[in-house]
């Protein structure tokens, strides 16, 4: 049992807070940018216009008794917060029923036309046709050649600020500007990490994806480049089972990002064939697990799971929503042991996170007291600072 005191659950009933705002307003934006992005038709629009007026204004309605995942959610407490504001339960719980809802409104998962179109897709297939993408392809022929180390630590690096690039975030988040009084990283265990993958042996490494697209793209090279070099002989990248807090990677983009390396030159070609390689021969082995998508911290992670981390060298665990599952998603002290919250989690564990979000551990009391004399609090969900966090 963790001695840390339990700080308070994130709920978003104040207006002002940055998680009231998320359901106030980005909820609302992305309800209607899918209703632009694709055509849907009349039944599916009166079905996205009662969600906007039943996550802005409405309660916690259970899910009818023949929904496919009805049991799954009674588990993940539906039925205890049924009847409720959507501002007054758990955030993190609000959070992942509205995409619940909204793949229901559009028809995600009932049999017919619409079943299994990710409303999502015209956005994430955007930002993969994007020249950014392209200019941080050819950039990797600019590393061939420099020492192994030196390109797995920019990859690390790629991997990590690729979290910014997050397509729910942006809705709200234009012209955050970079600080420089305080340093970008706000904790450091890169160290940490580089010893566990160093290859002696060379394990297994579990990535927890987080968005498709520009954070992909770079996780996936990562990927490459620790199994090419023998950093690790295995890798599991978990992916979400179904569309999800809007960028989030499922099996499609991750198919859609290997296909756009595989369809580029230079360098980017190489991993891209790597990749399929690797896919194809079982050292890259795909999951997507339905707790990927659930309502809940990683605490309350089922036996599979678990024992799915458990068997690796490490677990990478990407981006702010799964920093958030993974510590608590609570209003920690900021100096609260990183390490003292994550021990229950069944083996090591590595958080590469830009801060989008107010939960935040494992800070050292000068680097808060900097943070906050610099910016008040604006650090905290901004995206501009990031972290790698790593206990072992
Ligand atoms: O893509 P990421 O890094 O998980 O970030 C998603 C983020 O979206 C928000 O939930 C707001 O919708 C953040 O606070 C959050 O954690």
């Amino acid at each position: 049992m963790s001695e840390i005191p339990a700080a308070p659950v994130i709920v978003a009933d104040e207006p002002g807070t940055f998680p009231h705002g998320v359901l106030a307003e980005r909820h609302p934006a992305i309800l209607r940018q899918i209703a632009e992005a694709l055509p849907y038709g009349p039944g599916q629009r009166r079905a996205l216009d009662a969600l906007l007026a039943n996550c802005t204004e409405g309660t916690i309605t259970p899910l009818p008794a023949d929904a496919h995942d009805r049991d799954r959610w009674a588990a993940w407490g539906m039925d205890a917060h049924a009847g409720r504001s959507w501002y007054d339960v758990p955030w993190l719980w609000s959070e992942s029923w509205f995409y619940r809802q909204l793949l229901h409104a559009v028809g995600y998962f009932a049999p017919g036309p619409w079943q299994g179109i990710d409303p999502f897709r015209p956005a994430k297939l955007a930002e993969l046709d994007a020249p950014a993408t392209d200019e941080e392809l050819a950039a990797l022929d600019d590393l061939e050649g420099r020492p192994e180390d030196e390109r797995a630590r920019a990859l690390l690096h790629g991997s990590l600020w690729g979290n910014r690039a997050d397509l729910g975030f942006r809705l709200s988040a234009e012209g955050a500007e970079e600080t420089t009084a305080v340093p970008a990283l706000v904790a450091d265990d890169s160290e940490l990490l580089w010893a566990l993958l160093d290859g002696s042996p060379a394990g297994t490494l579990c990535l927890v994806a987080d968005n498709a697209g520009r954070e992909l793209v770079p996780d996936l090279l990562l990927i490459a480049h620790l199994l090419a070099h023998g950093r690790v002989a295995r890798a599991v990248l978990h992916v979400k089972p179904h569309p999800y807090y809007v960028s989030d990677a499922t099996t499609a983009d991750v198919l859609d990002a290997v296909h756009r390396l595989t369809g580029a030159k230079g360098a980017a070609r190489v991993y891209g064939q790597g990749l399929r390689a690797a896919l194809t021969d079982g050292r890259l082995v795909l999951r997507a697990h339905p707790f990927s998508c659930a309502p809940l911290p990683y605490s309350d992670m089922p036996d599979d799971l678990r024992a799915d981390f458990a068997a690796a060298t490490v677990t990478v665990l990407k981006g702010d929503l799964n920093y958030r599952r993974l510590v608590g998603d609570r209003y920690w002290p900021p100096t609260t042991s990183f390490a003292g919250v994550t021990a229950y989690f069944p083996g090591p564990v590595a958080a590469l996170r830009t801060l989008k979000s107010d939960v935040i551990t494992g800070l050292e009391p000068g680097t808060e007291a900097a943070l906050v004399a610099e910016e008040g609090q604006r650090w905290r969900t901004g995206g501009t600072h990031a972290l790698v966090q790593v206990r072992t």
